[in-house]
Order: C-alpha cells, then structure tokens, then sequence
C-alpha cells in the first residue's frame, strides 16, 4: 500500500512518537546516566548537535563534563567517549557488547547498506570481513608493492610537471593504487569517470554521518516524505547521492565479469575472485551469492582506503610546509639512509624511524577520522556508576584523546619525537588498531612521503590574500576529516633530485 502523507496521519504519527519519546524520557530520567550538555524534554539534546567539526564541540563538552559524555538524542542516546582509558574500556575490554555497528537511515536511503563497515556484529559481517581479511593481512599484501612503487613514481613525475594540483594528484595516487590491486584499474586522470562515481557517493557518506542532523534518524518514518516538502533536506541529499553509490558498487565489478569471461581481465583481486566465483558456477555465468560477497567486499576497499589515505597525505604535506625544520630532519635521515642518487624501496621502509614518526604524529595531530566510527552498545551496562543504555552509539573522539595533554604534551604542536625513544619508535596507537587495511595504508604512505620527502621540498605558498602559513589550518567536516586546500607546492630539490624523477620508470 502506498503510503499516502495527509493532515490526519501526520498528527497521529506526531503523537505517537512524542508518547514513545516522553516514555523513554521519563524511564531514563530515573536511572544515572553520565553527563552532558542540558537536554530538553522530548527533544533531548537535539538541537544541541554541532553541524560543522562536531569533533570540536565534543571536545569542549568533554573538558566540560569528563571523559564519558552522554548525548540523549531520540531513538539514538550517544556516548562520547572522552579518553584513551574510557575507549579502551569500553571498545576493547568491553569489545564482545560494545562492537555492533549502526547502520544509519541515511546510509541505507543512500544505498550504502552493502557497507560491511557498517553492518551489526554478526555473521554476514563476519564473512565480509574474513574475504576482506584474506587480500589485505600483513602476510598477502606483499604481492601489491609493485603496484605501490609504480604509483608512487608516477605521482613524483606528474608532480614535477605540474606542482600546483596536489589535492587531485594525492587522490590520484591512492585511488589510482587501490583501483588497480582490486580492480586491475588503469587510472591516469582525476577526472576519471571512476572515480569521480565514487567521490560522489563517498561525499553522500560522510554528509550522512554527520551525527544528529539529520531528523529521518529520529523519526525513521519521514522517509516516506516527497522531497519538495520543505526542510526535507536529507531527502534532496539521497536523491542526489543515492545513484552513485549504486554505480560505484556495481560498475567495475560487472566490467571484470565481463573482461574475464572473454580473457581479458587484467590482475587484480577482483580477477581471482571471478574467477574462482566462475569455476563453481560453470557454464550458466549467472551471477552467485559468491558475487554478490566479493562485489560489495571489493567495493568497500575504495570508500575505505582512498579518502583515509589521501586525506593523511595532505595533513602530511600542510605541516610540512608548516615545520620547515622537521622536514629538514626527515630529508637527512632519507640521505642517511639511501643517499642522494635512488628513490627509496620497500625494503628502505623498515629503517625509517623519523619518517615513521612524522607520519604517526600526522596521523594523531589531524586525526582523518577525528569522530572514529560510531560503535553500538549491545546490551544495557554500567560504567564508573553510569548507566548506559543498550542500544547506545559510542563515538571516541579521537580528536579529544590525541590532544590530551598528559599523554601528548603541547597537543596542537606537530611534534614527532614525541613517538620515539631510545632511538626507537614507541607507541602504541597504529593506523587504527582493527582498521583491516591498516598494513596496507602504513606501506602506500610512508612509500609516498618519504619519496616526496627525498626528491622535493615543500614550500608554502602565500594564500590568496598573500598571507603565509600559520600553524594550523581548517578541516572539512565529515567522517573523513581533510584539510581545506593544500597550500604549498613541492619544488625538486635539486637537479640530481629532478633526473631521479624523471628517470624513474614504471
Ligand atoms: C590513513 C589511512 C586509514 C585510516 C586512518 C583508517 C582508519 C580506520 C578506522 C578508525 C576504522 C574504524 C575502527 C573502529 O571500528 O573503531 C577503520 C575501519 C576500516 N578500514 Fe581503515 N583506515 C585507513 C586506511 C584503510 C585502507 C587503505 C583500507 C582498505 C584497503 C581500509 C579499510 C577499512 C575497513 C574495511 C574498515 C571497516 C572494518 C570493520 O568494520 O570491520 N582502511 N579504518
């Protein structure tokens, strides 16, 4: 039955979603439950929701409140969880209740219910993880170096012709390089058909999780509204995003069936997988379960691993263009190490201690996802005294426990030597630590900034109004946090530098 949206049922369904909300309300209001930002009767603390960096303002709650934080938003309470004590106790001994994912209305209106980021702790995320698990883990990555170097030497080389394009050039190079492991892409232009797709759904999915702004996360009723009743914004936003995510799941994977059923798919998982999905299948070619798994599990290792990583490399190239003098540091250890006359290789990375640093302090000074990904409380449970209701989205803000001053002394300050001692790098925080493509990331990054590092320097430029860098700069809001523009160039340091780029083949 169509559902038809007239006068009559817009007050009864208002008045059973403020009954549902007071009940709740008033049942919560007797037990402890920590603290946070005032909240109103019904609506909770939904009007108190940050629109832009939200990071921001659940650090400001978080020196207000403490370390636990509690948001109560309708059909969705939220913890923020202020320091690296409460995450670890909650997210990790507490892992077997606190590790279900929400998947939001936005992203199932979005189409990104193929997401197994997202999907509850059970057994279909499971199995999406072991497929994934099986081509990313540290022992099978090795296989996809060559692919790294390659795009790590094409990306000096369009650098060296064209300096002013890094935001596009750092996209190229990690879209470029998990295109071709997982797809056997081919990329050459950001303007890609490709992946200009996915960008856009990528955009779709960070607007999507901006958290509590969107009111169809409350009332999961108002999908049904028509997009032109006004103030249906989230309706507009899945009417604009929704195709993209589809094209981007669907289109390489069925390209590959296609290039492997007539012998010309180029190596990639994505070929091994066809493959393997063809042979059970036999002659009928119809698309399996099997296809259905590594297509969405493939699909994810774009929107998972190009944004994270580009983003990383561009907080990496602001500051060094912010500390001139740690730039300096990395460039002699990469001397130290290879001399002037060779790119570095992977077999160069093990030795790198500074360079290893620096791209740790980046990853903790401008953290890419500075909000981490929501995790959901399984069951009801009690923590320091407080009350937290099953069902309850638990945010780390990530961003609160990478300036916490005991642990990172002078937090906004990028200060790599904070992660090594006696010569060593010490530290505890990776990538992330159940990030699944965290081997990968760690090798494509540092490959990309010590051979930015070894050939060029980078050098701020003004800003339109002629001013030069300051020590910070402004991120984008989002699930992946980027700087807004990348204001430097990188300038070959010398001439040997220069025929060591352009020699360098591929
Ligand atoms: C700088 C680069 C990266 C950063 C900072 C990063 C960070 C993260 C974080 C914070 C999570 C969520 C952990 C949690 O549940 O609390 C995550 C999950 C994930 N990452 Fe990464 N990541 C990066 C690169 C990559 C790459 C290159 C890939 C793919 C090759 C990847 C694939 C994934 C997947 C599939 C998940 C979801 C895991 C699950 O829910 O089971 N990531 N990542």
């Amino acid at each position: 039955m169509a559902f038809v949206f007239d006068d009559s049922y817009l007050l009864l369904f208002l008045a059973a979603i403020t009954l549902v909300l007071l009940t709740r309300w008033g049942s919560r209001s007797r037990r402890r439950l920590p603290p946070g930002p005032k909240s109103l009767p019904v609506f909770g603390n939904m009007f108190s929701m940050p629109t832009e960096k939200p990071w921001e303002t659940f650090h400001q709650w978080c020196s207000q409140y403490g370390d636990v934080v509690f948001l109560d938003l309708p059909l969705q309470p939220t913890l923020i969880a202020g320091s690296a004590r409460v995450a670890l106790d909650l997210l990790e001994k507490r892992s077997h209740i606190y590790s279900d994912r929400v998947m939001c209305m936005m992203d199932r209106l979005m189409a990104w219910d193929f997401n197994f980021a997202f999907m509850s702790y059970g057994p279909e995320w499971r199995q999406h993880r072991r497929l994934f698990h099986q081509h990313f883990n540290q022992g099978a990555i090795d296989k996809y170096l060559p692919v790294q170097v390659r795009q790590t030497k094409q990306f000096l080389q369009r650098v060296l012709e064209d300096p002013t394009k890094l935001p596009d050039m750092t996209r190229l190079l990690f879209a470029g390089t998990i295109l071709e492991i997982v797809y056997g892409m081919d990329i050459r232009d950001i303007d890609d058909e490709y992946v200009k797709t996915a960008q856009m759904a990528m955009e779709g999915h960070s607007i999507a999780h901006i958290p509590g702004v969107h009111w169809v996360e409350y009332m999961p009723i108002l999908k049904y509204i028509p997009s032109w009743v006004p103030g249906a914004t989230f309706k507009k936003l899945v009417e604009k995003y929704r195709p993209y995510t589809k094209r981007m799941v669907s289109r390489p994977y069925q390209e590959m069936r296609k290039a492997v059923s007539e012998g010309t798919a180029p190596q990639s998982i994505a070929r091994t997988l066809i493959t393997k999905a063809q042979e059970r299948s036999g002659e009928s070619n119809e698309f399996t379960i099997e296809d259905g798994l590594a297509m969405r599990t493939l699909a994810i290792t774009y929107a998972a691993g190009a944004d994270t990583s580009t983003s990383a490399s561009q907080f990496f190239l602001v500051a060094m263009a912010m500390y001139p003098d740690i730039q300096k540091k990395v460039q002699a250890e990469l001397h130290s190490l290879v001399g002037p006359n060779r790119l570095l290789e992977p077999s160069d990375l093990p030795d790198l201690i500074y360079t290893r640093a620096v791209l740790l302090e980046t990853l903790r000074w401008k953290p890419v996802i500075p909000m981490g990904l929501p995790h959901r409380l399984l069951q009801d449970d009690e923590y320091n005294g407080f009350f937290i209701p099953a069902g309850t989205i638990v945010l780390s803000s990530v961003w609160t426990i990478f300036r916490d001053p005991e642990e990172y002394p002078d937090p906004d300050r990028f200060m790599p030597e904070r992660f090594i001692k006696d010569g060593k790098i010490n530290t505890e925080i990776s990538i992330s630590r159940i990030c699944p493509g965290r081997h990968l990331a760690e090798v494509s990054l540092l490959l990309a900034i010590a051979n930015i590092l070894h050939v060029f320097d980078v050098i701020p430029a003004p800003d339109k109004n002629g001013k030069s860098l300051g020590t910070d700069m402004e991120m984008t809001t989002g699930l992946v946090s980027m700087p807004e523009g990348i204001p430097c160039i990188l300038k070959p340091r010398s001439s040997v530098s220069e025929a060591l780029i352009r020699d360098a083949n591929h």
